[in-house]
């Protein structure tokens, strides 16, 4: 079984989609700010779907301009295997409404080679990594796994995270950083997706969850022990790292209050 998680500890719930995008825009700066004093770089992950709209107020004065964004070091937690001028490319969506607002060096965004198939695509992007490790961009953690500074997580209505999925086999997977998927129950079905020991190994882990479509989702990772598996959302919490679910009003249902 997979533990429910304290609200106490890591849910923060705002009025509105507003102020959750100011507060996490507030939250990023820090962390960026603490992470380049200390190693002089900030390696954040993002999702795709709706969690590139709640960036937008991190590209907005005044906090756009309290960030080194020469430091930053964007990688993509999961993609789907299509071409990057694809509507449904996380890369495309995250360039036109963050990345091209802002001012981080094109050779310190990594996303996926999309000349691959995703088994290729998935190698690619694992050897990628390990080389931003090799060069001291990132950290390991005590296991030997990537540590990254920051990864975003979005939550779908299923409870699906990056491209992991309720009772999908690949929940299971302990070896790879990197995995492929090409029977993905949510469309596009060819995907590459960082795994669960991966996130879990992160120096922060932030979800951002919005509108009553989530609401469900959240009450059942906040309320509910389910089998491991059922429920991916539930099976993050960094083995030596923070993590914080900003969810607005609809999303957090009975822990809005
Ligand atoms: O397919 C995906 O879905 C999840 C959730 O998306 P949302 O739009 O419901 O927030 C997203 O986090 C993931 O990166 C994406 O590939």
């Amino acid at each position: 079984m997979a533990p429910k998680l304290d609200p106490s500890l890591h849910l923060k719930a705002f009025d509105d989609g507003g102020k959750l995008a100011e507060g996490l825009a507030d939250h990023i700066s820090k962390l960026s700010a603490a992470s380049i004093e200390r190693k002089g770089a900030f390696t954040v992950v993002l999702s795709g779907g709706s969690l590139v709209s709640a960036l937008t107020k991190l590209a907005q004065a005044p906090v756009v301009d309290q960030i080194d964004w020469s430091r930053w070091h964007v990688f993509w937690v999961d993609e789907r295997a299509v071409r990057k001028d694809d509507p449904d490319s996380s890369y495309k969506l995250a360039h036109d409404l963050f990345l091209s607002k802002v001012t981080i060096p094109v050779s310190q965004v990594y996303s996926i080679n999309d000349a691959l198939d995703a088994d290729a695509a998935a190698d690619d992007y694992q050897a990628l990594i390990a080389h931003s490790i090799q060069t001291g961009i990132l950290d390991t953690s005590q296991q030997g796994l990537p540590r990254f500074d920051l990864i975003l997580l979005g939550m779908g209505p299923d409870g699906h995270i990056a491209s992991l999925f309720p009772n999908h086999p690949l929940i299971q997977e302990r070896q790879r950083w990197v995995c492929s998927i090409t029977d993905s129950p949510k469309p596009p079905p060819q995907r590459i997706t960082m795994t669960l020991p991966v996130i879990n190994a992160a120096a922060n882990v932030v979800f951002v969850a919005s509108g009553a479509s989530k609401a469900e989702m959240v009450a059942r990772v906040f309320g509910e022990e389910l089998p491991a598996g059922e429920l991916p959302a539930q099976m993050i919490l960094p083995l030596d790292g923070n993590l914080v679910w900003y969810v607005d009003r609809a999303a957090a249902g009975q822990y809005g209050r």
